[in-house]
């Protein structure tokens, strides 16, 4: 059975007071979840993130990281870093890293090798932008975000690999997916993974969507058999709207 998942990416918000005050909402509000839930803080505050939530079944994961062990990488953080101070999951190859911060295939590709290397695991992000939508090229491009980045990999890989389909278009605009819409983009990529690796791995990896997820939409959109959770922005700063989000799955 694949894991459901709801992940709140935090992006660039949250000082270290602002992490604790949150924090202590959630602590309060998501007590026993039946899913697995993540909250994706900031760089700053991930080691006292960490500490708060101990003994808590919230998990907490990183934005980004580099791909090498250690080095002259001003301003980046490794995995073995992010290790140290309690994280186990990464979120890579979310859109705003690949439009802002030149992120391709291949760097990604490199760093889920040292996801892979250090046994940890990975959100790895896809998703297409407003013109493949339109043009109806966003099979084509998915694919290839998949491939490129990911078919390097073995079988056994796949345990340690979650996808998150955030459609460019959907972010933070308010403007979602139809749940039809993402059901249609995660059985084609679930498709694409058994092509190459057999149905038994391309069953057991669940792929989250991303992309103005709300507590007025979460439930119709966890309702797809394909769906497996979400990737949750804006509405995850939210104790209660988040509370609302995992409830729905
Ligand atoms: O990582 C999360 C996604 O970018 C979705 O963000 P959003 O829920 O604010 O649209």
């Amino acid at each position: 059975m694949r894991s459901k998942i709801v992940a709140g990416n935090w992006k660039m918000n949250n000082d270290l007071s602002a992490t604790e005050t949150l924090i202590t909402a959630l602590k309060e509000q998501i007590k026993d979840p039946s899913v697995e839930v993540m909250i994706a803080p900031a760089f700053t505050s991930l080691y006292s993130a960490y500490e708060a939530l101990k003994g808590n079944a919230i998990e907490v994961i990183a934005q980004n990281m580099h791909f090498a062990e250690s080095g002259a990488y001003t301003g980046e953080v490794s995995a073995s870093m992010l290790k140290s101070v309690g994280v186990k999951t990464v979120i890579l190859g979310h859109s705003e890293r690949r439009a802002y911060f030149a992120e391709t295939d291949e760097s990604l590709a490199k760093k889920v090798g040292a996801v892979l290397e250090n046994e940890m695991r990975t959100i790895f992000c896809f998703g297409e932008e407003l013109e493949d939508r339109k043009s109806g090229k966003f099979f084509d491009v998915v694919e290839s975000q998949i491939k490129n980045a990911l078919f390097g990999f073995d079988a056994e890989a796949w345990k340690s690999i979650v996808l998150a389909y955030e459609p460019v278009w959907a972010i933070g605009t308010g403007e979602t997916a139809s749940p039809e819409q993402a059901q249609e983009v995660h059985a084609f990529v679930r498709k694409v993974i058994a092509d190459k690796y057999g149905d038994a791995v391309a069953q057991e990896v669940s792929i989250l969507y991303g992309g103005s997820v709300k507590p007025g939409n979460a439930e119709e959109i966890f309702s797809k058999e394909d769906v497996d959770g979400g990737l949750i922005g804006g509405a995850a700063l939210k104790a209660e709207d988040f509370k609302a989000i995992v409830d729905a799955l």
